[in-house]
């Protein structure tokens, strides 16, 4: 397992040591000891999700605030997806600023969102299976969101809006201005 940087302050990429071979490959999606020793962090993942979506879904841009706020560590087990960070801490030295990047069966990428981001993705392939670990239980009432194709972020998603299949939830969410920042 490697990881990598991203320009959000304590967003990283990881990167996980496939095993190929005659039948296939594996690979551990996940190992706390690796975890912890590769980012420094100790997160007591709680939930894990999996969400199933079609070419040209976009889930987001979502975060839970207060002591529901999450953490998460996103892949993709199927198909290949655009995934979207944005720091939305105030008191972030990159406040405001969004990471973009492929995550797909065939990179076997992970992100480690951490708390206090809004994340999003749009699926680009026919279909995809999204599975991610969260460090908080979900918690509807703490919910919070921000407009996919907001005019301040200006994040450049790879499939135009008339093919865009997204959520009346997330059709209305709130601009990036809005938003009380956490
Ligand atoms: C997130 C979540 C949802 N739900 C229920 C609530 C709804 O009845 C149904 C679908 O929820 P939603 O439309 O919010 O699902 P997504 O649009 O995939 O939401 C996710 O999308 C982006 C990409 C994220 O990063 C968040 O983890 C999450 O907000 O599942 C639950 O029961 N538990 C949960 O943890």
């Amino acid at each position: 397992m490697k990881i990598k940087a991203t320009n959000i302050e304590g967003c990283f990429e990881l990167y996980p040591t496939v095993f190929n071979d005659e039948r296939g490959y594996f690979f551990e999606s996940y190992n706390k000891v690796t975890f912890e020793n590769l980012s420094g962090l100790k997160v007591d993942f709680v939930q894990d999700n999996q969400s199933f979506s079609k070419r040209g879904v976009l889930r987001g841009l979502h975060f839970q605030r207060g002591i529901y706020q999450q953490a998460k560590l996103v892949r993709v087990i199927k198909g290949e997806i655009e995934d979207v960070v944005v720091d939305i801490r105030k008191d972030s030295p990159t406040f405001g600023q969004y990471f973009k990047t492929v995550l797909s069966a065939e990179n076997n990428k992970q992100i480690f969102v951490p708390k206090g981001c809004a994340h999003g993705f749009l699926v680009l392939s026919e279909e995809a299976f999204f599975n991610y670990k969260c460090d908080n239980y979900y918690n509807k009432e703490s919910e919070g969101g921000i407009l996919y194709n907001d005019v301040d972020l200006n994040i450049p998603w790879s499939i135009s809006d008339s093919e865009l299949i997204i959520s009346d939830k997330d059709q209305v969410l709130p601009r990036f201005k809005d938003i009380s920042a956490l």
